[in-house]
């Protein structure tokens, strides 16, 4: 499906590291397939393609000239700029992908004149150890196999989950950011373990198998995350004790909260970004 494809990077940043070193370790393209552009930092371009051995350029003309597939990786502030430039050298079987937060598929259509394919997508940085937890969405001119072939490419990099356009913010929110969440809790385990006498070395091996063991629990039991936790709680326990203390302080109405301004952000990037 996709032998013979040329995908182009317009942007060169983390998601785009991740999602191509993704293709190419999983070996579902390879690295002369890729191409690579960003706005100005030739340095980075150079690290990548002696990295992934992919080619890169400057001529953003030129890498969306040669392509079948455009996956649009830059901020989502700058996807205006970046489309208008390469608009004119764009062609109708050409596919463009984006994992820009917030940004709808009908303003990338607009940007692009004409009935342009785009399917809009969600990837979390897990990506680069294959573990992003993706959805997809297609716009209104883009079909099934388009779909398909966005589904092979983000299933070389985690799961794909196929949504309607208008899940695609409370995605973002929840599982675009999810990562962050979680690092910023375990930077607070790390500190409590530090604190308590552990070295950061016993406290990252602890935390990290504990996180480990949790999602490959998740992944393996019907049981809720309620009966999950209650699990762990022996009556007057330890658990009972610390999960007291979480309860005092309405870390799941904080968390809940959280999610949801992620969620109104990703809405207002669709907004603020659209004239
Ligand atoms: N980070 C994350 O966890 C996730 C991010 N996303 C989305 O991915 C996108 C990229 O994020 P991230 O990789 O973190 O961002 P980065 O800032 O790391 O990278 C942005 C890239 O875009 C390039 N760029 C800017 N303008 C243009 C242009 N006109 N043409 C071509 N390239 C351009 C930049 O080039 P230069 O460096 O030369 O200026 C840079 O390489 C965002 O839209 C974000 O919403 C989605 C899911 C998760
Ligand atoms: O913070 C952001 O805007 C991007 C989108 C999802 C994760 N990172």
């Amino acid at each position: 499906m996709l032998e013979q494809k040329t995908i182009t990077f317009l942007g060169a940043g983390s998601m785009a590291e991740a999602i191509l070193g993704g293709l190419i370790n999983k070996q579902i393209v390879k690295p002369e397939q890729i191409i690579v552009t960003n706005l100005q930092d030739q340095q980075k371009l150079t690290r990548l393609a002696g990295t992934y051995d992919v080619n890169t350029t400057s001529n953003r003309m030129e890498a969306v000239r040669r392509a079948d597939i455009i996956i649009l990786a830059m901020k989502p502030k700058h996807v205006k700029e970046a489309l208008e430039e390469v608009q004119t050298v764009t062609r109708p079987d050409q596919l463009f992908v984006s994992v820009l937060a917030g940004i709808p598929t009908d303003y990338m259509e607009s940007l692009l004149k004409g009935k342009a394919s785009v399917i809009r997508t969600m990837p979390n940085t897990s990506a680069k150890v294959g573990a992003s937890a993706t959805a997809i969405s297609k716009g209104a001119y883009a079909n099934d196999e388009q779909l398909q072939v966005v589904e092979a490419l983000f299933a070389a990099i985690g799961t794909v989950t196929v949504v309607e356009e208008e899940k695609l913010d409370a995605v973002t929110g929840l599982a675009g950011s999810g990562p962050a969440y979680f690092y910023y809790l375990i930077e607070a385990m790390e500190k409590a373990a530090v604190d308590n006498g552990l070295t950061k070395e016993e406290a990252s091996a602890l935390i990290t198998q504990t996180v480990i063991g949790v999602g490959q629990r998740l992944q393996k039991t019907e049981k809720s995350a309620k009966e999950l936790y209650e699990e762990v709680m022996s009556p007057n326990g330890t658990t009972e004790a610390g999960i007291g203390v979480l309860r005092e302080y309405h870390m799941q109405d904080v968390m809940e909260k959280a999610i949801a301004q992620a969620i109104a952000r990703s809405k207002e990037l669709g907004v603020v970004f659209h004239n």
